[in-house]
């Protein structure tokens, strides 16, 4: 059981209430988007189960031909057996051909209460369903993590309740659920009140952008310090993002970086020079750099408090190393920096990042489809908006560049790098199919604008 149902269950809400509420969901969703068919229910031992019992008699209630297929018999005196007594339809034993033959299955196996790998007699059975609404997660998804026990079907609906779980949002789980529905079925905010959540998804009601001042200056938007090294690109890439978001002034630090718009500034003073002066209170380091010039200006950098995004270079000096990182800001690895950087952390890519950025002491994002935003103290939000074409040469890069142009605004770390993180996304799916890393920047204030107009 979650943590959120023991809390209502303590805060007087019954049960079995809430399975009603849920069964009665996955009926009305059902409803909603299939016409009435032959429907099959598989029903595990516990709660899952019982609401696959509800959600039976729901649909017959409504005059559609349902049968329950009981995997296991309710757990006794349970609200689950409480559910199956109250139905009066057809039980069948559960084999393949009636799954087969059935017009659509409803997956009530297993839900929170997934304890090992789904057994292949199981698996077999879920997979020869035709078409598949799952209750809570399709069996064999883990909803903390979105890994796969064993297996796990694909369903073509998954109805959850009360909130959306990691395994909703992160790969393989998300992949595996199809269209997904979250329902409210009677929560009470006291037991929200009661479970300190530490993880979300990432959406605008996470953060705020900052605001410039009527009668403010450009230093007092931010002035960004961004080191440039051979492959200059990619620091006028991060340099044109942090720009867009709204930093006030962005210098690259290079000995001659090639092709600069105008707009940024080019230094070519020494880094001591640049490391002292105290408006340069905010660094990118590690895109196009070099491996062992990013090492170098890095120890230097953290000797002298500045606060950093560390990403791309940066991190591969840091290569099993981890402790180099200790005192950035931020780091925004890719699966295989993270790897490199990290190479005892080998969990799933939530606790993996709540890991590392306990261990640095600072904010980690762990970059892919998924990308999780992990804060030292625990915190963490699980990003869903990423087209799959934002995976490109370049994107990287911007996305650094944005949470640096945040940061050097003014927005704390974890809620600058969920902001670029998802701003990222937007502007991506803006920019559609065929987008370039070039492209991003450009729809950045649109992105932003469309935030205010919708009062995030
Ligand atoms: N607020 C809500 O979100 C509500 C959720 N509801 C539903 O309740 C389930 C969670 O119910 P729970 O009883 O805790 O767990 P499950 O139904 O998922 O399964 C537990 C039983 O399954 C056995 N189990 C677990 N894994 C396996 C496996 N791989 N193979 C075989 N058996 C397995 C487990 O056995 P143990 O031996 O480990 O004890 C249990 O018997 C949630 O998902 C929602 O659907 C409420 O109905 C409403 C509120
Ligand atoms: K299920």
């Amino acid at each position: 059981m979650g943590l959120i149902d023991t809390a209502a269950l303590s805060c007087g809400v019954s049960g079995l209430m809430l399975m009603e509420n849920a069964g009665t969901a996955v009926a009305r969703a059902i409803v909603r988007r299939f016409r009435p068919c032959r429907v099959l229910v598989l029903a595990g031992p516990g709660n899952n189960g019982g609401d696959g019992y509800v959600a039976a008699r729901r649909l017959a209630e409504r005059g559609w031909p349902v049968a329950v297929a009981p995997l296991a018999p309710p757990r006794p005196a349970s609200d689950a057996a409480a559910a199956a007594a109250l139905w009066r339809g057809p039980v069948v034993a559960a084999d393949e051909g009636r799954v087969q033959s059935a017009e659509l299955v409803i997956d009530a196996v297993f839900g929170a209460g997934l304890a090992r790998d789904v057994d292949p007699g199981t698996v077999a059975l879920l997979g020869a369903a035709r078409r598949l609404v799952a209750i809570d997660v399709p069996s064999g998804v883990d909803g903390a993590t979105g890994a796969v026990r064993g297996a796990a079907p694909r369903a073509d609906l998954t109805v959850t309740f009360a909130g959306l779980k990691p395994g909703h949002l992160l790969f393989p789980g998300r992949a595996l659920c199809g269209e997904t529905v979250c329902a409210e079925i009677g929560m009470p905010a006291a037991a929200f009140a009661r479970v300190e959540t530490k993880t979300w998804r990432n959406t605008p009601v996470l953060w705020r952008l900052p605001a410039p001042a009527a009668t403010g200056h450009k230093y007092e938007r931010g002035h960004l310090t961004i080191l440039a090294g051979p492959m200059s690109g990619a620091a006028i890439l991060a340099a044109a993002a942090a720009r867009r978001i709204g930093a006030g002034l962005v210098t690259l630090a290079g000995p001659d970086p090639a092709g600069v718009p105008p707009g940024i500034i080019v230094s070519r003073a020494a880094l001591d020079e640049l490391v002292t002066d105290p408006r340069r209170r905010v660094w990118l380091c590690g895109p196009g750099l070099g491996v062992e010039a990013a090492g170098q200006t890095l120890a230097r950098l953290v000797a002298a408090g500045r606060a950093i995004v560390a990403d791309a270079d940066a991190l591969t000096s840091a290569a099993g190393e981890a402790e180099r990182l200790r005192g950035v800001a931020a780091i925004t690895p890719h699966e295989g920096e993270f790897a490199r950087v990290f190479p005892d952390l080998q969990a799933d890519r939530l606790s993996r990042a709540r890991a590392a950025a306990a261990r640095i002491g600072a904010v980690v994002v762990l970059k892919g489809p998924d990308t999780v935003i992990a804060a030292p103290d625990g915190r963490a939000a699980i990003n869903a908006n990423a087209p799959p074409f934002l995976a490109t040469a370049g994107s990287g890069d911007t996305l650094a560049g944005i949470a640096a142009g945040l940061l050097v605004q003014g927005m704390p770390a974890f809620e600058a790098c969920c902001a670029a993180v998802w701003l990222h996304g937007a502007a991506a799916t803006r920019a559609g199919g065929g987008l370039i890393a070039e492209d991003l920047a450009d729809h950045l204030p649109m992105v932003v604008e469309n935030i205010k107009k919708f009062n995030f």
